[in-house]
């Protein structure tokens, strides 16, 4: 890499900083992505041993982009044991290549969805005490986890989640009388997983975390590992984060990255004032600070810049464009979500057909993928090209659950979940049945082989099938490939049944993309775990989570339609942020909580900030005319509450262009009287 020809001086400084451990503290698009490229590769070309940087990020998608870029940059294979992960699967990796250390051999790493699985089998054993609480079972694990991340208490979590932080005197009577239940059903979900040798994702984290701290062997392995971590969206950092970080100051060194003011994981208990302490938490460190921005044009600038002036937290941040001035923001006032989506196909062919653009260069960001359904029925009949990112992953789809139940439960034979889904898969067997054959196997202790005991669990000819294709995947463990295959073969039949409704045009196709992700995992237990957490983009870089029949892997050329969370770090020529409208930037429930509105506030500022040429904001044209009591495009009628939190409320005129579609927009009119049809015209049979 030529470090002078592509760096400014202070992203130089960072990247050639000799001292121990820094952080770049610094505003969106000012190159901090670059600056951490350019770093592993300036470590790398001064000798340093790739296979002991790490890259730690947020999402696999970065950790990806990261490793590739340095690779890219770097004499042949001198980078090829780079490695990048998250923050998960990292630890991972860790438990992984060191079952002993961490304690962790066989267990099983469990998804959200499973962890809820898990959370209801302990509600129904323990129904008196759950029956009590007004909780559900989706909000005990996110108390949980908040709890476990934040390293708060279990009444400051429920305070939290529960009461939106209250503190009154009947919130705090209630938090008294529901505590005592909802720690007994914590502590039984924890042992349900200890029982069953499950890991949730935080227990990733809290394990290795755990380790390094109170065992000095832990860390003098790990230091053999590493010299350099290098740490990506600093901001987003949870204590349970830096409780994993803190003992790597020790044993190598610190190069972090991040922006304040685009921390938007609070709910996961990231506290983006964790940077604004590094100098005091980290000892031999400093912050570097990057100024310019040199993704987008000033016009992009402008507005982002309004609205981090407007927040009460001093961000202290002015971007400043390198490229100058450009085109005005488009502000597009809509009535529908279908309007909506129609503008936005129109805008995106458009641009590939007049301007020459290509589909990739556009960014769809909308706060849920929900929202954006409409968006991609619109976009699938008008035939462009679209990939999602952020929603439901992969593996999470039922289908390949259903496949994969059998592999976990070869990977993991105390996996319940696993075989309540396995063994209700095949006809005749129901969950009554399944727990008793369950039982059963859990019972022997490992005494008996499995396929032997399933033959006499189930009699018949089912036994003896469910019994040999069992003996068979198990037979090729560590093929994992193979193993899908085998299953698959098994269970296509039964699959198909199943899943009848859309088997051919929806998941059918799924099955060789899932046999060719098991084929680059070494192990089983890798494929489980890792596969679960990272399988976003395994295939040749190519995400793989596709929603739509048109992005195919060859097709490289796709819209990309992403959760603002999924964005970070992302930019295009045009960004497209929908659905700017009132109650929901801020959004409705966070109203009343401050930091939720200032984190509300970042999430915009993350999605603005991606554009680099054309910015295009939509909102709904009855909800701003409901809080000002006045009509589109006027920003002055008569305020409501709702009017002074919503984010573009004072939007002064000059920043943006504001466009209004008329409610006949794109409804097709026919001429008032038929005419004739005239065949002789346009044939020129000379
Ligand atoms: N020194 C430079 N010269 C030319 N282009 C640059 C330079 N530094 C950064 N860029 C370009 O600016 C854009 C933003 O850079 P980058 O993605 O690294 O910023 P970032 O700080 O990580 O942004 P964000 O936090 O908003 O995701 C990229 O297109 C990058 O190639």
């Amino acid at each position: 890499m030529h470090l002078k020809e592509e760096l400014n001086k202070g992203q130089l400084k960072a990247v050639t900083y000799t001292g121990k451990h820094l952080l770049v503290l610094a505003g969106a698009g000012t190159g901090k992505t670059r600056t951490i490229i350019a770093r592993a590769s300036y470590l790398i070309e001064n000798g340093a041993d790739p296979s002991k940087i790490q890259i730690l990020t947020f999402t696999k998608k970065a950790a990806n982009e990261i490793v590739e870029r340095v690779k890219a940059g770097l004499p042949q294979s001198s980078g090829r044991t780079l490695n990048g992960a998250t923050f998960h699967s990292w630890c991972n990796q860790l438990i992984i290549k060191y079952p002993n250390l961490f304690g962790a051999a066989s267990f099983t790493v469990i998804d959200p969805d499973d962890q809820l699985g898990v959370m209801k089998m302990v509600a129904g054993h323990h129904n008196e005490v759950y029956g009590k609480l007004r909780i559900k079972p989706q909000q005990l694990l996110d108390v949980y986890s908040y709890a476990r991340n934040t390293k708060k208490n279990l009444t400051e979590s429920l305070r939290t989640l529960i009461y939106k932080g209250k503190q009154d005197k009947d919130t705090e009577y209630e938090i008294t009388a529901m505590k005592p239940n909802v720690e007994l059903l914590l502590r039984a979900y924890q042992k349900k997983k200890m029982e069953q040798r499950y890991l949730d994702y935080d227990d990733l984290l809290l394990v290795v975390a755990t380790q390094l701290k109170k065992n000095p062997e832990a860390r003098k392995l790990l230091s053999q590992d590493l010299d350099y971590l290098l740490v990506d969206e600093m901001q987003d950092t949870n204590p349970l984060q830096w409780e994993l970080l803190s003992p790597f100051i020790e044993i190598c060194s610190l190069f972090c990255v991040g922006d304040d003011a685009q921390s938007i994981y609070s709910f996961r208990g990231a506290d983006f004032k964790n940077v604004h302490q590094f100098k005091e938490r980290v000892k031999e460190s400093e912050v570097y600070k990057l100024e310019k921005n040199y993704r987008s044009t000033q016009e992009i600038l402008d507005i982002s810049n309004w609205l981090l002036d407007k927040s009460p937290i001093a961000y202290d941040k002015r971007l400043q464009s390198i490229r100058g001035s450009g085109e005005l923001p488009i502000l597009l006032n809509v009535s529908d979500e279908w309007q909506e989506a129609n503008w936005v196909a129109d805008e995106v062919l458009k641009n590939y057909t007049d301007e020459d653009r290509k589909f990739s260069d556009h960014l769809i960001l909308s706060r849920s993928q929900f929202y954006t359904k409409s968006l991609q029925a619109v976009f699938i009949r008008r035939k462009i090209p679209y990939i999602t990112y952020g929603g439901r992953k992969f593996l999470q789809a039922a289908h390949i659950k259903d496949l994969v139940s059998l592999l976990r439960i070869v990977n993991n034979p105390y996996d319940e979940i696993a075989w309540v889904r396995f063994l209700t898969f095949w006809e005749g067997i129901g969950e009554v049945r399944a727990s008793r054959i369950m039982a059963v196997i859990i019972a022997d202790e490992g005494k008996t082989e499995i396929p032997t005991l399933l033959e006499s669990a189930i009699p018949g000819k089912d036994g003896q099938k469910i019994s040999q294709l069992y003996h068979a995947v198990q037979k090729e463990k560590g093929k994992v490939g193979k193993m899908v295959d085998i299953a698959y073969e098994a269970m296509s039949l039964g699959l198909a049944f199943r899943y009848r409704k859309d088997w051919v045009e929806k998941r059918k196709g799924d099955f060789p993309v899932l046999k060719l992700l098991a084929d680059s995992y070494a192990s089983l237990g890798e494929f489980i775990g890792e596969g679960l957490l990272d399988n976003a983009e395994k295939m040749n870089g190519a995400p793989v989570l596709s929603e739509s029949q048109l992005a195919t892997s060859e097709n490289k050329d796709h819209v990309i339609i992403s959760t603002i969370h999924s964005a970070k770090g992302l930019e295009a020529d045009v960004c497209i942020v929908l659905n700017v409208s009132p109650k929901s930037f801020p959004s409705a429930w966070s109203l009343d909580d401050t930091d939720a509105i200032e984190e509300d506030r970042r999430v915009l500022y993350v999605a603005l900030t991606r554009a680099k040429n054309r910015l295009i904001i939509t909102r709904n044209t009855a909800s701003i005319a409901a809080i000002h009591g006045k009509s589109i495009p006027s920003n002055t009628g008569q305020a409501t509450d709702d009017a002074e939190t919503y984010f573009l409320t004072g939007l002064p005129e000059k920043l943006v262009e504001q466009q209004t579609i008329g409610q006949d927009f794109n409804k097709v009119k026919d001429a008032p009287e038929p005419n004739q049809i005239d065949l002789s015209s346009g044939m020129d049979f000379n």
